[in-house]
Order: structure tokens, then sequence, then C-alpha cells
């Protein structure tokens, strides 16, 4: 409005032309990590609300939601976060769930690794349900003047219920965007050297301190056989990881083993299962086994409650003596160190 202009100054003309604009600076290069996410409390009205998002993403039931959404609300949601509570608030942290504060832990890592090696970059957590979210760590980085940004799901293997809804989610955000930063996705990571070589030396180093099991099992989370059967990589994957980490281990044949734990619903799920499996080598005689989760990053429910307590009763109650879990790799220097590294690599050119 002229009128105003006699008393407020005029705003840049966005229409005008410089022959010379002002020479733009190069912003820093954003790492957004993913992660599933977890309750903000492990009270009843929390985990209600974690999982009312989590089961309603149709890449991970893909049952028609007309019919899941009724099993859901009449059987679900009126009784599983009300069971799950206490299982919650058994693993709970001072400072929230095992699965933020790892997960946050590994982001301020890769972080400090990435700092001060020339191209500035800034990392934040997003969580696919809950928070902090995925929308809010992109809205940061923004804000922190990332154009480019890398996501990089926490998931090694590759599952459409993971990563390729964490892909859908940012992709979602930056379709509501006028100006949208430039996109990059890291797909998975299940055969990175980086990542191995972190596992076995945590094993090694468990071994060194309290000596070699008779079995090891590779605990991974399950998926529905016909996710695979309809194409997801996911078993493949999990595969790849089990025997890259044997090979790196040099162990024998009948060291190393696969299990799929976390089955849902009725469908039939990715096989041998987790604790069946347990019940079975202790009802042949196997006294002493490790379990580990290579396909978490961060431990959480799914391995400090459902392995290290609830696998561990049925494997004793079965006649095993000693069930050791070995943590994921959570605050680990070495993968902390690998982590940094793949990313770099997936930032090349963006200098
Ligand atoms: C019902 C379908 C589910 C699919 C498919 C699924 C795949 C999947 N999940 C993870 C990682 C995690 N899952 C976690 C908890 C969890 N998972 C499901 C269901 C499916 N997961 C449920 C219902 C829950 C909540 C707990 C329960 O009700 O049993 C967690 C832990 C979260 C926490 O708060 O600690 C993780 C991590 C992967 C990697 C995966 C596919 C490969
Ligand atoms: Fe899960
Ligand atoms: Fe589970």
């Amino acid at each position: 409005m002229k009128f105003a202009s006699l008393y407020l100054p005029e705003p840049p003309d966005p229409h005008a032309f410089s022959a010379d604009p002002p020479p733009r600076q190069a912003g820093p290069v954003g790492v957004l990590l993913v992660n599933l996410g977890t309750p903000d409390t492990p009270t009843p009205r929390d985990i209600r609300r974690y999982l009312a998002e989590f089961l309603s993403d149709r890449r991970v039931i893909e049952i028609p939601p007309w019919i899941w959404q009724a099993v859901l609300r009449l059987f679900i949601l009126p009784k599983r976060p009300r069971a799950l509570a206490p299982r919650y608030r058994d693993i709970w942290l001072e400072d929230g769930s095992p699965l933020l504060v790892w997960s946050q832990a590994q982001a301020e890592a890769v972080q400090r690794e990435l700092s001060g090696q020339g191209q500035a970059v800034r990392v934040r957590l997003g969580m696919r349900y809950g928070n902090p979210s995925i929308a809010q760590a992109l809205d940061e980085l923004r804000a922190d003047g990332c154009e480019r940004i890398l996501t990089v799901p926490m998931y090694p293997q590759y599952a459409a219920s993971t990563t390729a809804t964490a892909v859908d989610h940012v992709a979602r955000h930056a379709a509501r965007l006028r100006n949208q930063p430039e996109l990059r996705f890291l797909k998975r990571f299940h055969d990175d050297p980086g990542y191995i070589d972190a596992l076995a030396q945590r094993l090694q180093a468990h071994w060194a301190a309290a000596g070699r099991p008779e079995r090891l099992l590779l605990s991974f989370h399950g998926l529905p056989r016909f996710s695979v059967e309809q194409g997801d990589p996911y078993h493949r994957d999990c595969m790849e990881t089990a025997s890259l980490l044997k090979r790196r281990l040099g162990a024998d044949g009948g060291l190393v083993h696969v299990g799929f734990q976390s089955r849902f619903g009725a469908a039939k799920w990715l096989e041998p299962y987790t604790e069946p499996t347990l019940r079975a080598w202790a009802r042949q005689g196997v006294r002493r086994v490790d379990v580990m989760c290579p396909g978490f990053l961060a431990d959480c429910l799914e391995t400090l409650e459902e392995i290290s307590v609830e696998c561990r009763d049925a494997f004793l109650e079965e006649g095993g003596e000693q069930l050791r879990y070995v943590p994921c790799l959570n605050d680990d220097a070495e993968w902390s160190a690998a982590f940094a590294r793949l990313i770099r690599k997936h930032l090349a050119g963006w200098s």
C-alpha cells in the first residue's frame, strides 16, 4: 500500500531485477535419522495413542482398513495398552523409553563424528510414530538452513513396514512445502562392513569376558510371510547379515542360528520363530545360549522384554541353564564411527 509506505520502510520488491544478486550461502547438509517411535510415557493412555497411530499405518497392517479399524478399536486398543504398560515400565530408563534414549544417543554421536570434517552437517532424530516427529525434525533442519537432507531409516534390513513407511512420511511432509529441500534416502545397510564389524566386535568382547555359548541365536523382528512372498527383500537382507556376521566371526556350522520374533496376529510369519526355537533347543539338551538382535540398532521393548525376559523364562522353563542377551549397538563407539562413515559416503557430492 502506497499510503503505508509514507510511514514504513518500503519492503524489497520481489520482482526487481539486480544484475548481481547477493551470493547465496550454502547451508549445512541435513541428516534425518528415523526410527520407529515409542510411547511418551509407560502409561496405558500414551501406549494406546502410540499403538493407534502405529497399527493404523497401512504399510504395517495390510488388511483393508474398514475391517482392520474395527478389530483395532474393538479388540486391540481396549486391552493391549493395559497389558503392555507394566512391561514398558520395567524397561523404562531415567530419560525415557530405551528406544528413544539410544536413538537420540546415536544421533548425537553421529553429529559429533560428522562435525569438524569440513562440510557442515546437522543431524536430527525423527520418529515415524510419536515424538519427536519426523515433521518436527524436518522443520528444525530447514530452519537451520538445510536445503539438502539425507534421510536414514535406522533399520539395517529393508522392510516396507519400516523403511518404506519412513520414506513415504518424509515425502508426504515435503509434498506440503513450497520450497522443498533436495532429498536423498538411504535404503539399507545390512551388509555394510562397519555395521558387521561392530556387531562382531561386540560379540567377541562379550565372549572374551564371559566365554562362548553352545549356540548363538540371531533374532530378527518378524514379518508376515506374505510380505516376503510379494517381494519384500527383508528376509534375504536378514540372512545376508547373518551369513556375513558368521563369516566375520569365523564361526563353525553349529554356532550361529537365525530366528524371527514378535509374531502378531493369526497369519504365518517368517520362521523359525525365536521362542519356540529356544524351547526346542532346551528340550534337546542345549544348556547355554546367547541371543543377539542385529536388526535393532537400539534396545527396546522387543529386546529388553521379549528376549531378555520372556524368551529367557521360556528357555529356562524347558531345562536350559543360561540365556545371555547381548545388547544392541546403542552407544557403542565403534558403531557410532561406522554409522558416521556410512552416512558420509551417502552425502558424497553434497559439499
Ligand atoms: C503388526 C505388525 C507389525 C509389523 C509388520 C512389525 C514390523 C517391524 N517392527 C520393527 C521394530 C519394532 N517393533 C516394535 C514394537 C512393535 N511392533 C509391533 C507390530 C509390528 N511390527 C507392535 C504391535 C509393537 C508394540 C509392542 C507390542 O504391542 O507388541 C518395536 C519396539 C517399540 C518400543 O517402544 O520399544 C520396534 C523397534 C521392525 C524392525 C519391523 C520389521 C522388520
Ligand atoms: Fe514391530
Ligand atoms: Fe514383540
